[in-house]
């Protein structure tokens, strides 16, 4: 489990998130959800010490996140941010590598090739594993950044916006593949996630936020009813039973 407890965060004069205390169940799907500038990436930022905590604290199974020496964290839970822009000329068989780093240490063993093999294999990237990342479009990039996520195989994988520039084969291809690699390997995955149909169709639980704070929590079910999206985005929509999942109605 993630015991997120009393966190706030303030940039400037701005509260981004004001007393967060929620608990991310242990395997699974989470899926972060919420309007723009909720503040669903600082959260995540913090709970991967990308931003320093200055009031509450996060632990990951019990165990305190700003007491955890880095070389820990970096087995214990990987992250993709929105600013993952890597520029250098780095191929990306090269790039899955280096999510190997904090166990090869510069020296990769069979078990690391055997990883990446297996990721280029998952996120079929076999026509794009000699190309540059300066030579890939946006969406090509992401799949080789989320695929150097999952080959860090940390227990905790933090997403953020992952669907950011897939077509809709992509998307539906990579919440597939979030869905399996989670459940097979008992990992806890957190995703920030803009559709939230998406969301519906596969995360095992979902946090809503609104103006820095918590507003709902629960299985799909429970989150994505007409009266909560009213009340979290300010629209109007249906929502439908569809297939066992709820299928939210919001483009027309
Ligand atoms: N570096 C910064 N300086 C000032 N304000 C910031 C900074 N980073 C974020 N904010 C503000 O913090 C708030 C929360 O932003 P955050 O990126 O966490 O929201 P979000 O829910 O992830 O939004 P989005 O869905 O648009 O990605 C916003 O109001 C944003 O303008």
């Amino acid at each position: 489990m993630i015991e997120i407890k009393n966190v706030s965060y303030k940039i400037g004069e701005q509260q981004i998130l004001n007393n967060v205390s929620l608990n991310i169940p242990q395997n699974g799907i989470t899926a972060l959800i919420g309007a723009n500038g909720a503040g669903k990436s600082t959260l995540l930022s913090l709970m991967a010490r990308l931003r320093p905590l200055v009031s509450g604290s996060i632990a990951y199974n019990g165990r305190d996140l700003a007491s955890t020496p880095t070389a820990e964290v970096a087995k214990i839970l990987s992250i993709l941010t929105q600013e993952n822009s890597i520029h250098s000329r780095i191929s990306v068989r090269d790039l899955l590598m280096f999510g190997r780093f904090p166990y090869h240490k510069g020296q990769p063993k069979p078990e690391d090739y055997a990883i990446i093999d297996n990721a280029i294999n998952q996120f079929q990237l076999h026509d794009l594993a000699q190309r540059y990342l300066t030579e890939l479009s946006g969406g090509q990039r992401q799949r080789a950044l989320i695929a150097m996520v999952f080959c860090q195989q940390t227990e905790y994988v933090l997403l953020d916006e992952p669907l950011n520039n897939l077509d809709m084969y992509y998307a539906r291809q990579l919440m597939q593949l979030l869905r399996q690699l989670t459940h097979e390997h008992n990992r806890t995955t957190v995703v920030v996630l803009h559709d939230i149909n998406m969301a519906a169709a596969y995360a095992d639980h979902v946090i809503a936020m609104q103006k820095g704070e918590v507003k709902f929590s629960g299985s799909p079910d429970e989150v994505f009813t007409v009266e909560n999206i009213k009340l979290l985005f300010d629209m109007d929509v249906d929502v439908l039973d569809y297939q066992g999942k709820k299928l939210i109605v919001h483009h027309i």
